[in-house]
């Protein structure tokens, strides 16, 4: 496989069922680097959110394929711990993101990253997407 083209950024998360949130996000992130890594939760890890008894909706292959198609991936990969702070040590990312539905101060994933010189950053939310609130609209249809 050709070497990732640096700097590279790095996200997770569960990416369950796709939206116009997560697109403009990945976008985003791509664009702070050579080259985009997402690491999805499996769908143990995924289980273990609380996100709801039948989350995730898609499973961690379907999950994989779907990012893996957009433009702005250039890898993916997974993760079953509760955070993907053991992966991050392994991969040592230039830079790290999330979106502004997190802050970044409390994450341990901030500390591990500015620990060995990289970068972590929110990316603006874009309101009005989210996954679990799709989810409800579709099931009150
Ligand atoms: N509307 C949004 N704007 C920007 N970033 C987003 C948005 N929704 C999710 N993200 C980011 O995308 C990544 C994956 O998020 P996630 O899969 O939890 O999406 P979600 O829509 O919030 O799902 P859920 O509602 O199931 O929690 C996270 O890093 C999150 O910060
Ligand atoms: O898709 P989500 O729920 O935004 O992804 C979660 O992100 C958490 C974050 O990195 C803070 O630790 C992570 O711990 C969790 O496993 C999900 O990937």
């Amino acid at each position: 496989m050709a070497a990732l083209a640096g700097p590279v950024v790095f996200t997770n998360g569960v990416f369950d069922v796709l939206h116009r949130g997560h697109v403009t996000y990945l976008a985003q992130a791509r664009a702070l680097g050579g080259s985009l890594v997402v690491a999805l939760n499996t769908d143990a890890s995924a289980r273990r959110l609380g996100k709801g008894p039948d989350r995730p909706l898609n499973a961690q292959q379907d999950r994989a394929i779907v990012i893996a198609a957009l433009e702005a991936v250039s890898l993916v990969t997974w993760f079953d711990e509760d955070t993907p702070v053991e992966l991050l040590a392994e991969l040592k990312p230039q830079v790290y993101v999330k979106g502004g539905d997190y802050d970044m101060a409390k994450l341990a994933e901030t500390r591990l990253v500015e620990g060995y010189g990289g970068r972590a950053l929110a990316i603006p939310f874009v309101d009005g997407y989210s996954t679990t609130q799709l989810v409800r609209r579709i099931r009150q249809a």
